[in-house]
């Protein structure tokens, strides 16, 4: 294994990965406090990527600044620039409301609104006035909950609450919610955190899925998650990226040595 570099090693890009998004000197505090220091990285196409790292080091931070979620709080400040297929992300000219229709949103703790399984779904297309007709609104409502894997289990109750769905089939429905706007990209924080093994495996298996049509990056604390479902990842400490790469060659072969004690559980 190869340790102590202070490099940063860029990422390996065949001719077949496209860049999605791209993060350049991503800094960001709050308040007198930095929580990130130039993050350079890269989103590729239809791929995932794990954001990994010690509890503070500044993964959410990073995650939130990709659909300006960070906006939302008032003592937080980004700087440095951020782009969805070229277009940069923070540019005032930029539509907030529609930038989180293209890189929508999956919360650590599944929050379905207080409202039948169907409003649940329907909800975004209606807001970003995706469909003319109640035919057209049916069939996304049923399309997303199909690659959300939870149709079979609610398609005879769509009327009912999803509040009253149990915390997988919640999750699943948020994520159905969140795919139901045609997202480009999927921003999911600890989406498994709050799940058993059998939910969280079900959530695993439908982000491979999810990956053909969307690009997805994904904050977690489990590394075998982070190595089970992503083709990316990239490890932050302290509010650095201190390096990414192909998931494989940073839990085989981690270019860093603080990366490398991480997945060691020297440091954590
Ligand atoms: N709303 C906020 N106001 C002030 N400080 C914040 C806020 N959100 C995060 N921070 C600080 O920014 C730093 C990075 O936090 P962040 O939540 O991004 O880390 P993280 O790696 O996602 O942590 P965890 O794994 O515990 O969720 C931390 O020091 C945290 O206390």
């Amino acid at each position: 294994m190869s340790v102590a570099t202070d490099i940063l090693q860029p990422s390996v890009k065949t001719a077949n990965e496209t860049v999605k998004m791209s993060g350049r000197n991503v800094s960001v505090h709050y308040g007198e406090k930095q929580a990130l220091f130039d993050v350079d990285l890269d989103i590729v196409a239809n791929q995932v990527i794990s954001l990994i790292g010690p509890s503070g080091c500044g993964k959410s931070t990073f995650l939130r600044c990709l659909n300006r979620m960070n906006d939302t709080i008032d003592i937080c400040k980004v700087s440095g620039e951020i782009n969805l297929e070229g277009q940069d992300i923070y540019d005032k000219a930029i539509d907030v409301v529609e930038l989180r229709a293209r890189v929508g949103m999956v919360f650590q703790k599944p929050n379905p609104f207080p409202k039948s399984i169907y409003e649940n779904v329907a909800y975004g297309p209606r807001i970003h006035g995706m469909t003319r007709t109640k035919d057209e609104l049916d069939e996304i409502v049923t399309s997303s909950l199909r690659r959300a894997g939870l149709w079979e289990e609610v398609k005879d109750r769509l009327d009912q609450p999803g509040t009253g769905l149990s915390g997988g089939q919640q999750q699943r429905l948020c994520i159905a919610r969140a795919i139901a706007t045609k997202p480009e990209v999927l921003l999911m924080d600890e989406p498994c955190s709050a799940l058993d093994p059998i939910a969280t495996a079900i959530i695993e298996e439908l982000i491979d899925e999810l990956r053909e049509n969307f690009t997805i990056v994904i904050v977690t604390h489990s590394m075998q998650q982070a190595a089970r479902v992503s083709q990316k990842t990239a490890f932050f400490h302290l509010g650095k990226l201190i390096e990414e790469g192909p998931t494989e060659q940073i839990f085989t072969n981690p270019h860093h040595k603080k990366t490398q004690d991480y997945i060691t559980g020297r440091i954590g």
